[in-house]
């Protein structure tokens, strides 16, 4: 929408041919974005080849899980020219490795994963397409590559920043998701606003801890793919990882929840991967780890509750000095 809403042949890839052929019909995406008109400029098709091959860039969008067979059904289409954007948030997990999606589509691109942009920031797709205004950074090692992204991007309503971190961008998109489940268990179980406020703020720790671990740069979490999408996705009504956390606060299975979204929810994956990181790393992530238990050792959340509130003493200034003080990129 937003692309074609800037004049550019804009051509949008689905796998299925009914919903290419419906979109393109009724100009609506009836299941994700109902009442919504696309733009006139944008086409949709079901063959890959017709949506990539020649084209000056791609965004890839498939869920996590999905990012690896999309990005190879696409490669034999792509040149080394192309410019790669991706703005999926979460970490592909096979077996015992686990993956930044930009080394997932570098791999299967054969590219440096260097050149892949990461799109991301608070951006809920149901405001983007009333074109609310919304704020977002273009991540890339290699300012050109980030600049010639936010170009592209770039409109009255959607304002892009670039950000040469884009390791921290990444990682940031994608555990922010875990502690958006979290503040939607904790709104469904009425534990009030301090808690929330509470798991935004130790969330951010945690997620600035991994992340600097991993190559980030510190000052990207305080940035609009850290702070900014961390507030988005655990106060806004549209975040479907916050509202899964609070059907499972009405005591609903975690398969249940899961058939109630009919979307994708990136945070479950995610708390999965980033409990087997922390573990790798050597990080300290008590959110994720009592999560964790929840999903997938039915902890009751009122003793994770317990397990957290209950940890031993912190010095917060010290334990934020270390996180930055360390892994410093540039
Ligand atoms: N919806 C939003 O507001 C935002 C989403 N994202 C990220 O974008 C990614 C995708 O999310 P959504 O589009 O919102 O999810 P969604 O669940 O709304 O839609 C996913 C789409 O991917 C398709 N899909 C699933 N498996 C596939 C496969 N194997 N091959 C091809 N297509 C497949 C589905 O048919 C569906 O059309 C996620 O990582 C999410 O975190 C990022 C920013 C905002
Ligand atoms: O990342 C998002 C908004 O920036 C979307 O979050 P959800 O996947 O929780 O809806």
């Amino acid at each position: 929408s937003v692309l074609a809403g800037n004049d550019l042949d804009t051509v949008l890839w689905s796998r299925s041919k009914d919903h290419a052929d419906e979109l393109n019909a009724s100009r609506m995406n009836a299941k994700y974005l109902p009442g919504v008109l696309l733009p006139e400029g944008l086409r949709a098709t079901s063959s890959i080849e017709e949506a990539v091959g020649g084209a000056h860039a791609v965004v890839f969008v498939a869920p996590s899980s999905a990012m690896r067979e999309v990005a190879r059904l696409a490669a034999p289409y792509i040149t080394n020219e192309t410019l790669i954007i991706h703005a999926t948030k979460g970490f592909e997990i096979e077996n015992d490795t686990l993956k930044r999606m930009s080394t997932v589509i570098a791999e299967e691109l054969n590219r440096n994963e260097e050149e892949i942009v990461v799109l991301s920031g608070p951006s809920h797709a149901e405001e983007v397409v009333s074109k609310c205004p919304t704020t977002v950074v273009t991540a890339c090692r290699i300012t050109e590559a980030a600049e010639r992204a936010q170009d592209l991007f770039i409109s009255p309503y959607f304002r892009v920043y670039t950000n040469p971190d884009a390791i921290g961008v990444e990682v940031s998109g994608a555990l922010k998701n875990i502690i958006a489940l979290g503040a939607g268990l904790s709104d469904g179980l009425k534990f009030g606003d301090n808690a929330k406020a509470a798991l935004l703020t130790r969330g951010l720790a945690e997620i600035a801890r991994m992340g600097t671990a991993m190559g980030a740069n510190p000052l990207t979490f305080a940035g609009l793919a850290g702070v900014g999408d961390l507030v988005v996705t655990c106060t806004s009504t549209h975040s479907r990882n916050w509202r899964a956390g609070s059907l499972l606060a009405q005591g609903k299975a975690l398969d249940e929840v899961l058939q109630t979204m009919g979307m994708v929810v990136e945070g479950i994956r995610t708390t999965k991967a980033a409990h087997t990181l922390a573990a790798q790393y050597n990080v300290e992530m008590p959110i994720t780890e009592q999560l964790y238990h929840v999903l997938f050792e039915n902890k009751s959340p009122k003793l994770a509750v317990e397990a957290l509130m209950g940890r031993g003493r912190t010095n917060e200034i010290e334990e934020i000095a270390k996180t930055t003080k360390e892994n410093w990129l540039l």
